[in-house]
């Protein structure tokens, strides 16, 4: 998978509500109910990274869930980051 550019990466945000490019990683933060709808929506975004192969970087706090993506195989980011951030928000706007 290829690492792509910056000005790639500015194009594909622009279908992405909410996520932004900081350090290396495209990210978004959510905010749900409670920790059992949170951890219920990580759940079912962890067999969707199972099926893609690709894992995210993410960190819970409550009902907070910061969610960054990169491609670590090689250091940046890859069309399989935003192919993961498309599932993410249909799973989330599916819950
Ligand atoms: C060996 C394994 O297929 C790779 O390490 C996969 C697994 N999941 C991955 N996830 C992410 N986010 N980046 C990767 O480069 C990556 N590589």
């Amino acid at each position: 998978m290829e690492k792509l550019s910056l000005e790639q990466i500015e194009a594909s945000l622009k279908h992405l509500n909410g996520w932004s490019y900081a350090n290396g990683m495209i990210s978004k933060s959510y905010t749900f109910q409670d920790f059992t709808e949170t951890f219920a929506v990580m759940t079912h975004i962890a067999f969707e990274c199972e099926k893609q192969n690709h894992h995210p970087n993410w960190e819970n706090v409550y009902n907070n869930l910061t969610i960054r993506l990169n491609t670590h195989d090689v250091g940046g980011i890859t069309q399989n980051d935003f192919d993961l951030a498309q599932s993410i928000e249909r799973i989330v706007g599916n819950k």
